[in-house]
Formats: C-alpha cells, structure tokens, sequence
C-alpha cells in the first residue's frame, strides 16, 4: 500500500485528482465511485480539471434500498450533484434503490460490474472500517449485495437527515470480491474520528471483522490521509 499524508481533506483532493489524472493518462476507462463527504474534495478537483469522462464508464459502490433517485438523500442524486453534472460520463451505474425484485437487481449489477472491469476504484472507509457498505464481518468473497446497516454506520449517516429514523436501514453495496478485482484502489480518509479504523486497516490483522483490511492483500492501492486520520499509524 503507498500510503500519502496531507495536513488536511483540501490539499488531498489534489492528491486524489491526480491519481485519477495518472488513470486516464494510462488509459483507464472504467471509474468505480463512492459518494460520502470523503471523496468531495477529490470530485471538486476533478471538475475544476480539464478531464474528460465522455467517453468513460462508471459505477458507484452503493445506494440505500427504498430511496428513489430523485430523493436528495439519494446516492444518485449525490453523485449527479457533486461531478456528475459537471463531469458527464458515457455510462454511469448506480443500483437501482427501488428495483422491484432485490435478488434480480443484485444479479443486474454484478454483471454490469462483470461487463465493465473497473479500472481505478474510489473508496471512503466508515468509523468500523466498512468499505461501501460492507460492514464489520461481511465475507471478503461476496459480490453485490443487500447490506443491513450497523448501528454505527446508521448513526453516522444521520448526520444527512431530518432524522435518525429516517435513515434507511439496508442498501445495495458492491461486495469486497468485486472491489478487490479492480486494476487500483484508491482509498481515502479524512479526520480523527477515521484514525482507528485506518491503524487497523493497514497495520491490523487481514480479518473479515475489519472490512478495509483486506487492502493489504490487493497489489495496487493508494491510501489518502489527512494527518488526522493518520494520527494512530506506528510509522
Ligand atoms: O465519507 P463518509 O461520509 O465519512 O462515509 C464513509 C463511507 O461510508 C459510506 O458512505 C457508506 O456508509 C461509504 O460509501 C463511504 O465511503
């Protein structure tokens, strides 16, 4: 894992931007994104940028089961706010958070996901650790999923809505078997309240109890800090 410091979230969206910069240089096609305040300031560099996604494809991580797009507190409608309205892709795929029949959207995605090998991957990691929503004990082998939200992770998100009732208990996720099959990953985290899980993450045991552990075992990835969130690492 190379691992990059930066004193704060700002300076590391650079950082991020130029990961993204390297991909499309080396000819990379397929984008896999993730929503969250983490990836924001990497989305902001990208618009300022001169990139060019019109010809590329992308599929995001994850969406809450039962929202529709149109919702604000939709993923689909983070994304087309934050870069999509300013950075067009060819293709962008989102699970479908009112798909009809759950197990067939699962199946859709992954074979989206199958058809369009990713590329370069953008991860945040939750306060547990949890990459998309993969949370703490999810198998490394599964594919895409519906997810039950830990306490920890509805807690966390609440912070989006009115209410903490209001939010969704269950989403989509891609699962860590797909995740661990894109070309690079870049993983990015940001403020003291991520530090134990980022220790954990790249100095901790490889244990499904610590989803972002399993990094450690994938060839290519970037970890993106802020000297906060790197506070608890050894070295
Ligand atoms: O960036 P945030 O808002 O801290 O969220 C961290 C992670 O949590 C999720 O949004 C899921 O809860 C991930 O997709 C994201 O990477």
């Amino acid at each position: 894992m190379k691992v990059i410091v930066t004193k704060n979230q700002q300076e590391a969206g650079v950082e991020g931007y130029q990961v993204f910069k390297e991909a499309v240089e080396k000819g990379a096609k397929v984008f896999g994104l993730a929503t969250g305040s983490t990836p924001i300031t990497t989305y902001e560099e990208i618009i300022k940028s001169d990139l060019d996604f019109s010809d590329c494809t992308s599929i995001n991580l994850d969406e809450y089961v039962g929202i529709s797009p149109d919702n604000d507190q939709s993923y689909q409608y983070f994304m087309n706010e934050h870069l999509f309205s300013k950075k067009p892709f060819k293709q962008s795929y989102l699970p479908n958070g009112l798909a009809e029949d759950p197990e067939a959207e699962t199946v859709r995605y992954n074979q989206i996901i199958a058809d369009n090998p990713i590329d370069l991957q953008l991860l945040g990691i939750g306060r547990n650790a949890h990459i998309g929503f993969n949370e703490p004990g999810t198998s490394f082998e599964l594919e895409t999923h519906v997810a039950d939200l830990t306490d920890s992770t509805i807690e966390a998100n609440s912070r989006f809505f009115e209410h903490v009732e209001d939010v969704p208990k269950q989403a989509y996720s891609m699962g860590i078997g797909s995740i661990m099959k894109s070309k690079q990953i870049i993983i990015e985290a940001f403020g003291a309240e991520k530090a134990d899980a980022v220790a954990k993450m790249i100095e901790g045991p490889v244990t499904e109890d610590v989803p972002a552990s399993i990094l450690q075992q994938h060839p290519n990835v970037v970890v993106l800090l802020d000297e906060a969130a790197a506070a608890k690492l050894s070295k």
